[in-house]
């Protein structure tokens, strides 16, 4: 091996990397040869894996440098600080969870399960024309007030900007998810062109002091996303784990520059599971290992119009293979999905996994 026996880092592994810049660029529109290859990759990668490494996403470095930065300044602060964002209840998906409060395992139906090792900040969409009755439907759920800091100042800009420019890049990659289905490119923004989107950030630190997980505890239990995509920024340190095609689970570095992205049960329904909503989890540095362990994720959701109906794509369905999922509005989905982990307590949702490895 080439340096002293230690294995040779094998990135991107499992999660192949897919260039979209052709999708991106200032001079997509003249490209659609290269465009239609980038489809085809797409969907043989979320035919297999359900997880891509995006490049040529087109996100300025200074904005995801920023992001950080005042993303890490935020959870740096105490912890009564952070607790002053505590959401009213937990149907509202915004502000501060704090460490231990939540367990994924809930969203696939697990009867029990120890706390996770995270704490994490959520915002939804801030603002929306005033008076919209498709927005205000929601006000007190899916579209609720975000609870943001006072410190630090720049925090709401900074956010604001990254979720809108993560919105665009989300709407860009449906246009060739659509593609790749082939299906027209405009065929989701109806279905998810004004969804109730959710960012948040994540952070796994071993607090000193702290005692060792339990056993089987995760930093964050194994999941499937719940929404149509997710667009993740995470730090180069090791704890994502996906489970391959292989049944087996693997280690997912990112590579330089480029953003993690996955499939979610929306599009897993819509495609009647063509498509894979892949099984995540986070694990726990070894023991052994001292220091913070510190790694740090930023979650963009692309969630669907919350009064979509999701059924099977018309692509998707035939003779030989039927429909496997009941048709279903996405605010039902979500909200299945989303009160188990927030509760603590078994969720309803139908599972995208049943009958997989
Ligand atoms: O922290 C990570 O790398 C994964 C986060 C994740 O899966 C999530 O927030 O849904
Ligand atoms: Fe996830």
């Amino acid at each position: 091996m080439p340096d002293g026996g230690r294995p040779r880092d094998t990135r991107p592994g499992v999660v192949p990397i897919v260039d979209v810049s052709a999708w991106t660029a200032p001079d997509a529109a003249d490209r659609s040869t290269e465009r239609q290859a980038v489809a085809r990759r797409l969907d043989a990668v979320c035919r297999t894996v359900g997880f891509a490494q995006i490049v040529g996403h087109g996100v300025p470095d200074t904005l995801i440098a920023d992001m950080l930065a005042v993303t890490t300044e935020f959870f740096d602060q105490p912890v009564e600080e952070k607790r002053r964002l505590l959401p009213p209840g937990p149907e509202v998906n915004r502000g501060y969870a704090p460490l231990g409060s939540e367990a994924l395992a809930y969203s696939l139906g697990a009867e029990d399960a120890l706390p996770d090792l995270f704490e994490a900040f959520n915002v939804g969409v801030d603002a929306w024309p005033a008076g919209d009755p498709y927005h205000e439907a929601e006000s007190h759920r899916m579209f609720a007030p975000n609870l943001w800091p006072a410190h630090p100042a720049r925090m709401r800009a900074v956010w604001v900007e990254y979720f809108t420019t993560l919105s665009r890049l989300a709407g860009t990659l449906m246009s060739a998810f659509a593609q790749a289905l082939d299906l027209p490119t405009d065929y989701f923004a109806t279905r998810t062109g004004r969804a109730p989107n959710v960012m948040r950030a994540n952070r796994y630190l071993r607090h000193p002091g702290a005692p060792d997980p339990a056993p089987g505890q995760l930093r964050m239990g194994a999941h499937t996303d719940y929404g149509a995509c997710t667009i993740l920024l995470a730090d180069d340190v090791p704890g994502l784990e996906i489970l391959g095609p292989d049944g087996r689970w693997h280690g997912v570095r990112p590579a330089p520059g480029a953003f993690i992205v996955n499939i979610g049960d929306l599009l897993a329904r819509w495609t009647n599971d063509r498509w894979r909503s892949t099984l995540h989890r986070v694990v726990p540095p070894p023991t052994a290992e001292h220091g913070p362990a510190l790694r740090r994720s930023i979650a963009f959701f692309h969630e669907g119009n919350h009064d979509a109906v999701v059924e099977c794509l018309p692509t998707c369905v035939s003779a030989d293979n039927p429909a496997r999922y009941p048709a279903e509005t996405v605010a039902d989905h979500l909200m299945a999905k989303l009160l188990g982990p927030r509760t603590l307590t078994t969720s309803a949702a139908t599972s995208t996994t049943i009958g997989r490895a």
